[in-house]
């Protein structure tokens, strides 16, 4: 603990934010930053919390709370998800920030980190509820976004629906539509076909860039993916149909579910839009969640929540590749086993396996700026461009300096955005 910081504070003393500054010291040793100057990286510049009172439809009034960090603005606006959780801490978020600052600087995104959300579980609420409370959260935060301030976008919990309320009510209060305020908006109000794709998208071109590189063909691998939400279900869906895996695990909060000949994941996708969850999805063998991501595969792509794959589980995964989706799904202990394994398991790392979704965020962005669209080829193909760079750029550093890949990733991002800092000297 640095001066000034204190044990009890929120952001500092969350497990999550704890686990951020873990591998950001990783990184700094890497990259011998001094320590003040590790101080001024990591703190976020703006941590809010807001009270968000609604009346429920039982007439009841309840009070939610709602946050939103920004963790650094030398380079432009700052940039990232909002998230739905019952769980979600102030110190969460700014976790999540972090690793957006690291994730947009390694993509070369002229974006700070940003992250926030409501501690709620949206299926507890009537979709009236639900709108009153998403438009209340981003009247509170008016005096902090903006266009070129922040800007939100869907994480965990949240879609375009709730794109589209937080855009209306920027836009009425304002006094002219402003779509640029948030990313991953429908498409009739200036979002861009295929955001709500382009996570699993960057998943799937990572892992077969991957497995080009091992010389190992996609259509002979097994896969298990956990989270079967935006990103699980799409990634689930490209290994699947478009690199011709065999997806043998699929699980949610509910049910983890194996079978070594093959789920049907179209199937898996058509029970969950009917029945919310996989839960009575009849195939496979239900197996233990916490055994789930250690059971033999090919692939694995944690796709759901953080600190996943831990100390306990790290020696036991059989995977030859793991594609973290999710962000943070690694904890430090953990890391230190994989980086032993080095060899025989290629991490992709969170900051750039999820980038997919973040970079096409930036397009709709600079497409609303500009009111010009772009066809969803020039997407498709400026989305592989900036995460084949990155990948290669990451393959590279870890190669040279005999580094594991997320040390070369994060510190890649890390010196980007310490080369900004440094340029803008500290105000006198
Ligand atoms: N959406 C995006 O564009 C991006 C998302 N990410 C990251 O990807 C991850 C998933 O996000 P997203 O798909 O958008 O979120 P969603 O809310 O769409 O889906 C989350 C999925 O994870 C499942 N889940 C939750 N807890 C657990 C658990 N303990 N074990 C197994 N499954 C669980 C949920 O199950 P259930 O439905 O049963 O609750 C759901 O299937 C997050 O880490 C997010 O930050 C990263 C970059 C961009
Ligand atoms: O699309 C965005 O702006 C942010 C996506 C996000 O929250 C993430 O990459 O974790």
């Amino acid at each position: 603990m640095a001066n000034g910081d204190s044990p009890s504070d929120p952001i500092y003393s969350d497990p999550v934010f704890q686990m951020a500054m873990q591998q950001f010291e990783v990184i700094a040793d890497h990259l011998q930053i001094p320590e003040g100057t590790r101080r001024r990286l990591i703190y976020p510049k703006r941590a809010v919390s807001v009270a968000l009172p609604i009346e429920r439809d039982n007439g009841e009034v309840h009070v939610f709370h709602g946050y939103r960090v920004q963790h650094h603005l030398s380079i432009g606006p700052t940039k990232g998800g909002t998230r739905y959780s019952p769980d979600l801490t102030i110190g969460e978020s700014a976790a999540l920030a972090v690793w957006m600052s690291w994730k947009c600087a390694l993509a070369g995104l002229p974006y700070g980190g940003a992250k926030g959300g409501i501690r709620v579980d949206p299926r507890s609420l009537s979709r009236r509820e639900l709108e009153v409370l998403s438009r209340r959260y981003m009247q509170e935060m008016i005096p902090f976004v903006g266009p070129q301030m922040d800007v939100m976008a869907p994480d965990m919990g949240t879609n375009e629906q709730v794109m589209a309320w937080f855009m209306d009510t920027y836009s009425v209060h304002m006094g002219c539509a402003l779509g640029e305020i948030v990313t991953g908006k429908p498409v009739s109000l200036g979002g861009v076909q295929g955001r709500r794709e382009a996570t699993g998208r960057g998943v799937i071109y990572l892992i077969e860039r991957a497995l080009n590189m091992l010389k190992i063909t996609p259509s002979e691998c097994t896969a298990i993916v956990q989270g079967f939400g935006n990103v699980g279900s799409v990634t689930a869906a490209g290994l699947a149909y478009k690199s011709g895996m065999k997806v043998v695990g699929l699980s949610d909060h509910t049910v983890a579910l194996y079978d070594p000949n093959g789920l049907d994941v179209a199937a898996a996708d058509r029970h969950v839009a009917v029945h919310g969850v996989l839960e009575g999805f009849e195939q496979g063998e239900r197996v233990d969640p916490n055994e789930f991501l250690t059971l033999p595969c090919d692939v694995l792509v944690p796709a759901a929540v953080e600190r996943v794959i831990t100390e306990e589980n790290a020696g036991r995964l059989k995977c030859r590749i793991l594609a973290e989706a999710a962000n943070g799904p690694t904890t430090p202990d953990a890391d230190k086993i994989l980086d032993q394994r080095w060899d025989e398991l290629f991490v992709i790392p969170d900051i750039l396996c999820n980038a997919g979704g973040v970079i096409v965020s930036y397009f709709e962005w600079v497409q609303d700026l500009q009111n010009f669209f772009w066809s969803d080829v020039e997407i498709t193909d400026r989305l592989y461009r900036i995460l084949e760079t990155a990948f290669t750029a990451m393959v590279k550093r870890s190669k040279e300096r005999r580094i594991p890949h997320r040390t070369a990733a994060v510190s890649l991002g890390v010196e980007r955005v310490l080369a900004a800092r440094q340029a803008r000297g500290i105000f006198p």
